[in-house]
């Protein structure tokens, strides 16, 4: 098999003991070379090396190196200002539009590196969409704000209709809407907006969808809502969320990354890291010690 072979032994805690992988570079698994029978497992959706962030002379983000499997929720958690939404808005160039802004190390989605020259940043935030803590519906018609981006993209107008349909379907929203689609977005309560931008998001046919704290302004039926669809869409996205509460992380994700003060503490599974952290400060953070 031909490929590109990656060194694996010191990645995060998630990873395979498996000292190689090969990456192929037309077929979309990955096989343990370590291993008698080779497994077929998915390959990582966005691999980070060695990233570091500064805002001016602030270092934000110091170092850091993760894995992020495709199709799993991947939750990131940590005390205020650790770096969290800053690491977030890498995986999208959202960071490129902060002045003064600079950034070391590799982001690769899907295997290229994003920060590489000649990259289309319009079609990365396309194929990496982003989800905001507040909603931000545009001041039009739901239809309209589902159809913009495949509009500002080329699709045909006879293929919308279907589009935004699919979309308002898979947002869990259509039921609530279809009735009203030409009425302005702005009337849909706080919930109901979040879900229009998860549709917003949906409607370009994105791989990745990144959530910042996507609940915090939301009740609790409302939060149950978006959670429940993080949990279906991860059959064909993945999804990376920025998160506070530390339930909801629990709930919802495969995988949980701690961080603290620009650095990545610790990362696995979900159910490691709340029940057998390895490190004393991720413990303290999750059992409410600090933070
Ligand atoms: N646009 C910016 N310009 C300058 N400094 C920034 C900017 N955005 C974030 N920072 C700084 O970078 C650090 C990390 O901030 P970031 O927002 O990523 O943290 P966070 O963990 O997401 O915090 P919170 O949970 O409060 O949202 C903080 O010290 C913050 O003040």
């Amino acid at each position: 098999m031909t490929g590109n072979i990656i060194e694996t032994g010191s990645e995060t805690p998630m990873d395979s003991p498996a000292k190689y992988r090969v990456y192929p570079s037309a077929e979309n698994f990955v096989k343990f070379e370590s291993q008698k029978n080779p497994v077929s497992v998915p390959p990582n959706s966005i691999t980070v090396s060695d990233l570091k962030l500064w805002y001016g002379p602030v270092q934000a983000l110091k170092g850091i190196t993760l894995n992020i499997p495709k199709n799993c929720v991947y939750s990131f958690i940590g005390p205020s200002g650790c770096g969290k939404s800053t690491f977030l808005r890498t995986m999208n160039r959202m960071n490129d539009m902060v002045p003064n802004c600079k950034i070391e190390g590799k982001v690769m989605v899907d295997g290229h590196d994003i920060y590489e020259k000649g990259v289309d940043v319009v079609d990365l935030r396309k194929r990496v969409g982003m989800v905001f803590q507040k909603a931000n519906p545009f001041p039009m018609s739901i239809y309209d704000n589902v159809a913009y981006g495949p509009r500002i993209h080329g699709v045909p107008k006879k293929e919308l209709d279907g589009i935004v349909e699919n979309a308002l379907r898979r947002a869990a929203l259509w039921d609530e809407v279809k009735d009203r689609l030409k009425t302005s977005a702005l009337s849909l309560s706080g919930g109901q907006q979040q879900r229009l931008c998860i549709a917003r998001t949906l409607a370009v046919s994105p791989e990745i969808i990144l959530f910042d704290e996507p609940c915090s302004a939301l009740d609790p039926i409302s939060t149950g809502k978006i959670e429940e669809l993080m949990t279906e869409l991860k059959s064909d996205y993945t999804i990376v969320v920025v998160t506070h509460n530390m339930q909801q992380a629990a709930r919802v994700s495969d995988y949980t990354a701690f961080f603290l003060s620009g650095e990545l503490i610790e990362a696995g599974e979900t159910i490691e890291i709340f029940e057998n952290p390895k490190d004393i400060r991720t413990e303290e953070y999750i059992t409410g010690r600090f933070g």
